[in-house]
């Protein structure tokens, strides 16, 4: 191509926009002055290319730098890294002229019609002979251009990764927080054993595990615990039920729950098949009760308690089991409390 031709495909609009000469200040621009143009123009070859024609992916080898001589070309980098359009006399794919096969880093389409001159890499060293100072001119420009690519890359990169980071941590806040409220819904204050809703949450998380294991249930009440209100006060009422949750927490084992229900009312649910393992539980929490009674002094540490106790069928529903105890500790109860009663049919029946 002449010198006389590679003006002509330059657009008019290009050169009266001023682009065509380089001032210092932008070295790095991707616009060519006007004399690097002439001599791309000179050597390289036209091609036209039509809007949506796809010149290179990005990841494929190049070996071909294209300076755009009408219309423009768009230059998508993936993921969601900031796509560029260039127009007239604009250049890119320079590392493949300059390397030869190197990695495209972006999807290079034609955005409209228009003309490219395309270089290969076997191309360069003719550009060098032809004038080496342009040349050299070119490549400080072409290197500075990918360096302040790269920077801007990584500080968009570091900028990004901040901003993940901190999702993630709102995200790690926001669960804890969840978890936290999700614990205090299912705990009750005053003890910080579970409570009722902790226990309908812990059967239901059962049922959807269908974990079906046999248990043991100790429904357990205080003992004429008016009367230590009454008596004492609301405070020392307060100290006596956080008693009795501690000996129910302290007989639990990992895979048994303790709850209080409300009031002076709590349960033991523990996983066992046995009667006598029940029946032991329920034996160790009335004497334990009745040993701390017998060391207070004046005021009040504890309470005499009442227990029901059955054996939970896991194919039967809940709320049968929960009646047995129900009525074992209202026969506890009857016979003068400070005791454990088991559950027999006889009773629900009668
Ligand atoms: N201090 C205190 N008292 C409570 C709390 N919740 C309920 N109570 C009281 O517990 C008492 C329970 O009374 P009752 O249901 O008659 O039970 P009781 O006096 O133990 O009677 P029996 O069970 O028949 O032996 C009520 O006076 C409630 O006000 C609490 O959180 N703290």
């Amino acid at each position: 191509m002449t010198r006389d031709s590679a003006a002509s495909l330059r657009t008019r609009d290009s050169i009266n926009s001023g682009k065509s000469s380089a001032a210092p200040a932008d070295v790095a621009t991707a616009v060519l002055t006007e004399a690097e143009y002439e001599l791309f123009a000179e050597l390289g070859r036209p091609r036209r290319v039509e809007a949506g024609q796809l010149l290179f992916r990005r990841g494929e080898l190049g070996t071909t730098m294209f300076v755009i001589a009408r219309g423009v070309v768009d230059l998508d980098f993936g993921d969601d890294l900031v796509g560029k359009r260039l127009g007239p006399s604009e250049f890119f794919g320079e590392l493949g002229l300059l390397i030869g096969d190197h990695v495209r880093s972006a999807d290079a389409v034609a955005a409209s019609d228009g003309l490219l001159i395309e270089l290969r890499h076997e191309e360069f060293q003719r550009l060098v002979d032809r004038d080496p100072g342009l040349v050299s001119f070119f490549l400080r420009r072409a290197i500075l251009r990918v360096v302040l690519n790269e920077q801007s890359l990584i500080r968009r990169l570091r900028r990004r990764n901040e901003e993940l980071q901190s999702a993630l941590d709102s995200l790690y806040a926001a669960t804890h927080q969840l978890n936290q409220t999700e614990e205090l819904v299912r705990t009750d204050e005053l003890t910080r054993l579970y409570n009722r809703r902790g226990l309908t949450l812990h059967l239901q998380e059962h049922r959807e595990r269908r974990v079906h294991r046999s248990m043991g249930l100790l429904l357990v009440d205080c003992d004429r615990f008016k009367q230590v209100n009454d008596d004492h006060g609301h405070l020392i009422g307060d100290r006596v039920l956080q008693g009795v949750a501690n000996i129910l927490r302290s007989v639990a084992g990992p895979e048994d729950f303790a709850c209080r229900l409300g009031g002076d009312e709590f349960c033991l649910l523990v996983v066992t098949d046995q009667r006598e393992e029940v029946m032991r539980f329920g034996d160790f929490i009335v004497s334990t009760a009745q040993n701390l009674m017998q060391m207070s002094h004046g005021t009040p540490l504890m309470c005499p308690l009442s227990i029901g106790a059955c054996l939970i069928d896991p194919t039967h529903d809940w709320n049968d089991g929960y009646a047995h105890a129900d009525a074992a500790l209202y026969q506890a109860k009857r016979l003068g409390g400070n005791r454990v009663h088991w559950h027999d049919m006889e009773l629900t029946s009668a």
